[in-house]
């Protein structure tokens, strides 16, 4: 591992919890089911690093984790385990994200520019190039939810190359637009890859790949198989393929259950000790290992479950805000409950009509 990266992700893991109902998912946020979970770990343990100015492609077969991990080192979606480490901001460029379907595309334009921090007065000079570039005329004043996929894709990239930001994540956005529009955007990815900007390229289209990419990642099913020169793993990736075409149906069907087995089944705390024992491996010398790699794995992680303190403290909000509205229709003031408890289920009736004026206890 480099010092210099500008993208750093160190034993990544994602899991997604396959939960049956809403109401099991509410559950296991409070920590208040003990039914199991059916767990899905969609990468299991990615370690790699991007260098400032390259283009990394990712390839792999359909579900093998290349949206989850671009989605992860853009910040839409938390890590499970692990480090990632971004030195820049980021803008992503993917079919179905990005994009609010309730805005219209003027207010998603400004909604996206202002979250990378930039003025009104920033956001006007550009807002003609941004609806240029797009080239989805009126529709731009329509909500988003009314665009085909090829608008959406062309509004979510002609924003995010406007927006400039030094790292740029292209998931399968070129494959829903027109040719035209695709000319239009290589050549911006281009004019990116000439000024020095780090870009990560997921695609199926391997010739785009090939044009694009200084070095590619494949991931299979949850793994980094391959990382190195675009030529030596997209020739491996062809060979792959080529063997998995050539099995019958029924063998194909056998070896994709079989690695969505294994994700099934992944032991994170065992995948841990593996890290550890490497490590030691390593360095036979430092004596903190164990302690190191667990910082590693969860020390930035943002928890999907409550803590103890949160839930105790949810508890007492909770319980303040029942007393307090008991007591608002009790009718009586809070010094006064708090002084004779019971006055809390005797409410005050004040009686309403033409020439009443008593308040009956
Ligand atoms: N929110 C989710 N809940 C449960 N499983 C999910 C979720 N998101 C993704 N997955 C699963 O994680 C795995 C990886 O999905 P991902 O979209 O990252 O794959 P991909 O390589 O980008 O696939 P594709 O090439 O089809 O876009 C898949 O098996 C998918 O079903």
């Amino acid at each position: 591992m480099t010092a210099d990266y500008k993208i750093k992700v160190q034993n990544v893991t994602k899991e997604f919890d396959l939960f049956k109902t809403r109401s099991d998912q509410l559950k296991a946020f409070f920590s208040i089911s003990n039914r199991p979970i059916p767990e899905f770990w969609a990468l299991k343990g990615i370690s790699l690093e991007v260098e400032p100015g390259e283009t990394l492609g990712l390839i792999g077969v359909n579900g093998s984790g290349k949206s989850t991990l671009s989605n992860i080192i853009s910040g839409v979606i938390p890590q499970t385990t692990g480090v990632v480490d971004v030195r820049g901001d980021t803008s992503i460029v993917a079919i179905n994200s990005g994009l609010r379907g309730q805005l219209t595309g003027m207010e998603n334009i400004r909604l996206k520019a202002l979250m990378m921090g930039m003025t009104n007065h920033e956001i006007d000079s550009m807002l003609d190039d941004i609806i240029a570039f797009a080239d989805i005329g009126d529709f731009v004043y329509q909500p988003v939810k009314s665009y085909s996929s090829g608008m959406k894709s062309r509004l979510g990239f002609a924003i995010a190359v406007h927006i400039n930001p030094d790292i740029l994540i292209i998931d399968e956005a070129l494959s829903v637009g027109d040719d035209t529009f695709y000319q239009k955007c290589v050549e911006k990815i281009q004019q990116f890859k000439e000024a020095g900007k780090t870009i990560i390229f997921v695609s199926h289209s391997l010739k785009q790949i090939e044009m694009m990419c200084d070095r590619v990642a494949w991931i299979q099913y949850g793994d980094l198989k391959q990382i190195g020169s675009t030529a030596e793993v997209v020739g491996e990736y062809r060979k792959f393929i080529k063997w998995f075409k050539a099995l019958s149906k029924k063998d194909k069907k056998k070896y994709q259950n079989e690695a969505k087995k294994k994700q099934k089944a992944f032991d994170i705390e065992a995948y841990e000790k593996q890290v550890v024992a490497e490590r030691q491996q390593e360095n036979a010398e430092d004596h903190h290992v164990a302690r190191e790699v667990h910082k590693d794995f969860y020390g930035s992680v943002i928890s999907e479950t409550m803590s103890w303190g949160n839930r105790i403290l949810t508890t007492v909000v909770g319980v303040a805000v029942v007393f307090l509205m008991l007591v608002n229709v009790s009718g009586h003031s809070l010094t006064s409950v708090v002084q004779h408890p019971s006055h809390i289920w005797h409410p005050t009736t004040t009686l309403k009509g033409p020439g009443v004026t008593k308040s009956v206890k």
